[in-house]
């Protein structure tokens, strides 16, 4: 089971599924990413932030699989913005990695109070240019944010990686991203878990045969997002990648629309403060 491709705006392939890090100890990274390499997960999500990036690298390179059939997501973090030392981190993230290139490079958070997120996305400009990466995006950016860097720099991001799952759907922002071409990206996907629960996804999931966890990530890929699911669980690192056998109905997804309740699990990037992941 491999997860179909999507194309990201400058041409760039990106595995819709892909296999999220966060909280993932940094002595059981290489053995769970294989893992999720062996599943079938083609593309990993690591941030600087996780101080798990070595972990991920060495499953990559170990896996067996050739170096361009994996991508590979990492994140800046917040304390190495303004761009020479974004370029520095950059550095300090691809050698932790033990990879020439970077599939994909996002700024883990705009930190708006700090004001160095335009500067920051130059450095990534550069990266870009120099193809040290193939795509760079953002995380975290409320419409404000991601319209202020439209304005001010020249190139589009590639990706918008937010909170998203059925208690938390951030349509605003999930609408200004997409209006400019920018993939929506879901973290948290499962709501960590606890948004399985409810009645409108349970259910569903007796009557298909599936699993909560399928359901909801059914839910994203159908409406077109990128989802990145975390579990350190064989059985549910499968699962969580086997979404392409069944469909849910029109109903099925008005009834997990109807969860939303505007409640993030996450820090507000609005005032996010600037120590968040150091
Ligand atoms: N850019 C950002 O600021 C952020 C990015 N992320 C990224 O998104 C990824 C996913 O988000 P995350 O916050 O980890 O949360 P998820 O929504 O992916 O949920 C993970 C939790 O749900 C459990 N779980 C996984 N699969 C199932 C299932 N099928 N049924 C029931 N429970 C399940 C896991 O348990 P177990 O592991 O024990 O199986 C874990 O406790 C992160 O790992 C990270 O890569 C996350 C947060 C912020
Ligand atoms: O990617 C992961 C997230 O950004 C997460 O690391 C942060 O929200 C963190 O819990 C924090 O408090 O700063």
């Amino acid at each position: 089971m491999t997860s179909p491709t999507i194309p990201l705006n400058n041409g760039i392939a990106i595995p819709q599924v892909g296999f999220g890090t966060f909280q993932v100890k940094a002595e059981e990274t290489q053995r769970t990413v294989e893992d999720a390499l062996e599943a079938g997960y083609r593309h990993i999500d690591t941030a600087a932030g996780y101080y798990n990036e070595a972990g991920v690298g060495a499953a990559v390179r170990a896996c067996g699989l050739p170096r361009d059939e994996v991508f590979v997501t990492t994140k800046l973090r917040n304390g190495d913005q303004g761009y020479e030392q974004a370029l520095r981190a950059f550095e300090d993230s691809r050698r932790a990695l033990g990879l020439d290139v970077v599939d994909l490079y996002l700024i883990h958070w705009p930190v708006p109070s700090k004001d160095l997120y335009v500067e920051t996305w130059r450095a990534f400009e550069k990266l870009l240019a120099d193809g040290a990466v193939r795509a760079i995006g953002v995380s975290n950016f409320l419409p404000e944010h991601l319209e202020r860097l439209l304005r001010e720099t020249d190139v589009v991001p590639a990706v918008n990686q937010v909170e998203v799952h059925p208690t938390f759907q951030q349509r605003a922002t999930q609408d200004a991203s997409t209006q400019h071409g920018v993939a929506v990206e879901a973290y948290s996907p499962l709501g960590q878990g606890k948004d399985l629960q409810a009645d409108a996804v349970t259910s569903v999931a007796e009557r298909l045969g599936v699993t909560t966890g399928q359901v909801a990530l059914r839910w994203h890929v159908q409406a077109g997002r990128i989802v990145i699911p975390k579990s350190v669980t064989p059985e549910r690192i499968r699962s969580n990648l086997d979404l392409f056998s069944f469909d849910l109905t029109d109903e099925d997804v008005a009834a997990i629309d109807a969860l939303d309740s505007e409640e993030r699990i996450g820090a507000d990037p609005a005032t996010a403060a600037f120590t968040q992941m150091r």
